[in-house]
């Protein structure tokens, strides 16, 4: 899977993208995080990648040239045109669903917005779907656009060494996770729930089921509804 990141701020991902999963993930050649700074494409000589808003009000829009040529660099000599993706406080909010069907692309552009927004003309033309990661205002599209790495990301065969854990995985089945204990199996006078030390593997998996019901009813009544009508 191979993400282009259309962005001003490149060493963001840089940093954040090398670490951990997704940096090994990179390493082993199953997921390629591009950041690509749109700045490098403008053609004005001081570099201006927006300017004000036709008809007045406040911030900045990014311009059409830089964007533009930075996709065209991107694109060409692909013979399909890959799925663009634009991080937009106005997109679809994005969920595990999503993930999974994004997952199964080959290759996708994110592109980063910054300042107010960008020229509509952007969205006309070359963007395939805004994504949003929840109904909250940030300063920028690349935190989105690196939890929309992450989170595709994991779900690459192989990314994940413990990929047996995905059935179990949170939101994954639809309900949250049960309880999660480790040793030792008394902290500071505080035990371990018997039936996790009993070794009656039914007995747990039953125990654990009745706890991610019970805990999604209580936090999350939405997600119990859902998994109810599913039923
Ligand atoms: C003036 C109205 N604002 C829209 C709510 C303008 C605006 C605010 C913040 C941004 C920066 N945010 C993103 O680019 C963004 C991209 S994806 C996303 N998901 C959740 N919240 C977000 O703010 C975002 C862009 C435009």
């Amino acid at each position: 899977m191979k993400f282009d990141v259309l962005t001003l701020f490149p060493e963001t991902f840089e940093l954040v993208m090398k670490e951990s999963i997704i940096g090994r993930a990179q390493e082993k050649g199953l997921v390629e995080v591009n950041a690509i700074d749109i700045r490098d494409y403008t053609k004005d000589k001081h570099r201006k990648v927006d300017d004000y808003p036709f008809g007045g009000g406040s911030g900045m829009v990014m311009m059409c040239q830089p964007v533009f040529d930075a996709f065209r660099a991107v694109t060409q000599g692909l013979d399909t045109k890959p799925r663009v993706i634009f991080m937009s406080p106005q997109g679809r909010v994005l969920t595990q669903k999503m993930a999974v069907e994004l997952s199964k692309e080959e290759h996708l552009i994110l592109l980063c917005g910054h300042y107010e927004g960008i020229d509509e003309r952007i969205i006309e033309e070359l963007v395939d779907e805004e994504i949003s990661i929840g109904d909250y205002v940030l300063t920028g599209g690349e935190l989105p656009a690196m939890v929309l790495i992450d989170c595709v990301s994991r779900l690459i065969p192989g990314v994940l060494s413990s990929e047996g854990s995905f059935s179990d995985e949170s939101h994954f089945n639809g309900l949250l996770e049960y309880p999660q204990y480790t040793r030792p199996a008394e902290y500071e006078g505080r035990p371990v729930p018997e039936i996790l030390l009993s070794g009656h593997h039914a007995n747990i998996q039953k125990w654990r089921a009745e706890q991610s019901l019970e805990r999604t009813r209580k936090k999350r009544p939405d997600l119990y509804e859902e998994y109810l009508k599913g039923k």
